[in-house]
């Protein structure tokens, strides 16, 4: 009898109890997931680690937190550290050494800090979510709470290693002074508020201070309209790296990638790698989206941003009938010559926003960026060879 059969078959009381999670953690190795070592990066792997066990909740998880060179060395000049053969795997070499040999899954990166070029078996498996894309300045607790780019003293000097920011600063207020200021988030603000601090303020990124939880040391969010700056290509993003054949895994990180922020940052990317900047580079860019029908957006203030961006997110307009702003300057290190360029387009894919990138790379080549660049990659030669010539007298 029909009945007589089904109670034959195991039911929940007559199976040894095992939930599901327990028989596919037999079955499936963890997923190693490597990251840096600052507190930051750990912070940003635990996100993900978040993000994947929200999707895929029967599988483990390991973080691997690695030192990366660019984190040991500590007084060679930015500039001079991204040179040569080495200088796209500054921070990222040791990671991407133990992905090729599978002792890590997947990485995950501040989109920033990848280069354009991979090594030829990685890939960029997925891009996150973006966090505030902005910089920020984050003033000296010495001086008044409501200072801003244009209150700072005459002559202050701003701790910075980014000669992307100082270039734009340099470009508009010409009486800041700068100096190099290294080290992780909390390192930098360790200096910036020490007794004997040089610093007036440093400029840091708003997406990792506010990870940090340290959104309180915000004195003013930067933007094209809130103290003329751009931010680095791919700024505020999360990147996952994974090997190019590593097939389930393309597979499961489609349940975590953000389709606007790819779009987006890979318009920014496209844009970077055509003009074939290091990391190093003054350009600075800005990508914000247009809703359809006048739906507010862009960086009208800093205290919109947000407002017009979750807007514009939360519209009735479907991504594909958005508009995406793309804002990008090149600046010379002195400041004194900048090439400008806004191009705004409906983008339906990844693919249509790289070409966006491009298109308006070749537009700014065509405005003078060529020359800007080229007189900064003679410069930075000069600096790689005194460093070669350092290291010659030095072994
Ligand atoms: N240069 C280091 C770096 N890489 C990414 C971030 C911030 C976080 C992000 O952009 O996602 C930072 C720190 C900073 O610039 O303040």
């Amino acid at each position: 009898m029909a009945s007589a059969t089904a109670s034959n078959l195991p039911t929940p009381s007559n199976i040894t109890p095992q939930s599901p999670s327990t028989s596919a953690r037999a079955q499936f190795p963890p997923i190693n997931i490597g990251t840096r070592r600052s507190a930051l990066a750990q912070i940003q792997a635990r996100s993900v680690e978040k993000a994947l066990k929200d999707a895929y909740p029967h599988r483990t998880y390991n973080i691997c937190a690695v030192l990366a060179q660019g984190d040991k060395d500590k007084v060679t000049p930015l500039q001079q550290l991204s040179q040569g053969e080495n200088a796209k795997s500054l921070w990222t070499g040791e990671l991407e050494t133990m992905l090729e040999k599978g002792e890590l899954d997947i990485i995950v990166h501040c989109l920033k800090d990848m280069p354009t070029q991979l090594p030829d078996n990685l890939i960029l498996g997925s891009i996150l979510e973006r966090e505030d894309p902005r910089d920020a300045l984050v003033i000296s607790p010495r001086l008044p709470k409501n200072t801003t780019i244009t209150t700072l003293p005459p002559n202050a000097t701003i701790g910075t290693s980014s000669i992307r920011r100082a270039a734009q600063l340099r470009r508009l207020y010409s009486t800041l002074q700068f100096a190099d200021l290294r080290g992780n988030v909390g390192t930098r603000l360790g200096k910036l508020d020490a007794e004997d601090s040089p610093f007036a303020a440093i400029i840091l990124a708003a997406a990792g201070l506010k990870r940090l939880g340290m959104e309180d040391r915000i004195s003013q969010y930067l933007s094209s309209d809130n103290g003329g700056m751009l931010h680095a290509v791919g700024q505020g993003a999360l990147a996952i790296e994974i090997r190019k054949n590593d097939d389930a895994m393309k597979e499961m990180l489609n349940k975590i990638r953000c389709e606007r922020t790819s779009r987006a940052c890979s318009s920014e990317r496209a844009l970077l790698r055509a003009l074939e900047g290091g990391c190093s580079v003054p350009i600075g860019v800005e990508t914000t989206w247009r809703g359809g029908n006048g739906v507010a957006t862009g960086t009208e203030t800093a205290q919109d941003y947000d407002k017009n961006r979750k807007a514009v997110e939360d519209s009735q307009i479907k991504l594909d009938d958005q508009e995406l702003v793309l804002k990008a300057i090149v600046v010379s290190v002195d400041g004194k010559d900048s090439v400008e360029h806004v191009s705004v387009q409906k983008v339906r894919s990844v693919e249509e926003a790289e070409t966006m990138g491009r298109d308006v790379a070749k537009t700014l080549l065509e405005k003078g960026a060529d020359k800007i660049l080229e007189k900064i990659n003679i410069e930075k030669q000069w600096a790689a060879k005194k460093k070669l010539e350092e290291i010659s007298v030095a072994s």
